[in-house]
């Protein structure tokens, strides 16, 4: 019998006015899948993880989760409020509906996790790039999801903030965490990702476990996708 699906697409679409930002999707993610999400500026990617969240319901079509599925989400750029670092994951625990025994101690575990122990009580503005976006992490981690949805996680970083953060992300993964990732990051599809998804003008054109997507340089993929796998386009 095949495993229960965290989220499931049936024919799933989402229009902005005349353009259609995703076309009819069917689509599973599965306990345990590190799923990246790749293409072009536009293609989608952004829209589908708002879809796969519940923050944009489809257009047509049927977004199904899992029963009591809890999503965390990262984007780029953290939102961060005029709070200390600590009051970030106070707040998140609250939002996140979490019923922890004893909320300093959960809150000091998730800075411990993301290695902000030493800032706690600093301004979260006042972090720099990379401890901000490790930050956004924990707040994601607060109401302890079974799915972490990622939108470009490291795009915005310096080499060494991208590195840390990737680690951590890597920590989650071997622990079992599930993902969906949008990435322009060839090395961190590969280091990341089970499965990747390579989407076109809101379309699924590959669909396919890691390693065959990327083998003999993605020769069995379509021509976009295999000079995507070839580090040949622009983006
Ligand atoms: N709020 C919106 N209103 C109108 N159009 C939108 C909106 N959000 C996205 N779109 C359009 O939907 C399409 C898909 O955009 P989306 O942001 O999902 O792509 P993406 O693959 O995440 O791009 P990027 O790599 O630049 O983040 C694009 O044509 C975009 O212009």
């Amino acid at each position: 019998m095949t495993e229960p699906a965290l989220i499931e697409l049936r024919g799933a679409s989402v229009r902005f006015g005349t353009r259609t930002a995703v076309h009819p999707l069917d689509l599973r993610l599965a306990p345990g899948e590190r799923l990246a999400l790749v293409g072009a500026n536009g293609s989608g990617k952004s829209t589908l993880l708002r879809l796969l969240h519940g923050l944009r319901r489809p257009d047509a079509g049927l977004c199904l989760q899992a029963p009591a599925l809890r999503i965390g989400m990262l984007f780029q750029r953290p939102a961060l409020l005029r709070l200390s670092v600590a009051a970030h994951l106070r707040l998140a625990l609250r939002l996140a509906g979490a019923v922890e025994p004893e909320p300093a101690a959960r809150v000091a575990e998730l800075l411990d996790q993301v290695g902000l122990r030493a800032e706690a009580a600093r301004p979260a503005r006042a972090l720099s790039g990379g401890q901000q976006q490790r930050l956004a992490l924990a707040r994601a981690l607060a109401g302890r999801p079974g799915l972490l949805l990622l939108d470009e996680p490291t795009a915005s970083l310096d080499p060494g903030a991208k590195r840390e953060v990737e680690a951590l992300i890597e920590g989650l993964a071997a622990g079992g965490m599930s993902l969906v990732f949008a990435s322009h990051n060839l090395g961190q599809v590969k280091r990341l990702a089970t499965r990747v998804l390579y989407l076109e003008q809101g379309r699924v054109l590959a669909d396919a476990p890691v390693g065959p997507f990327f083998a003999d340089g993605g020769a069995a993929l379509p021509e976009a996708a295999r000079r995507f796998v070839r580090g040949e386009l622009p983006w």
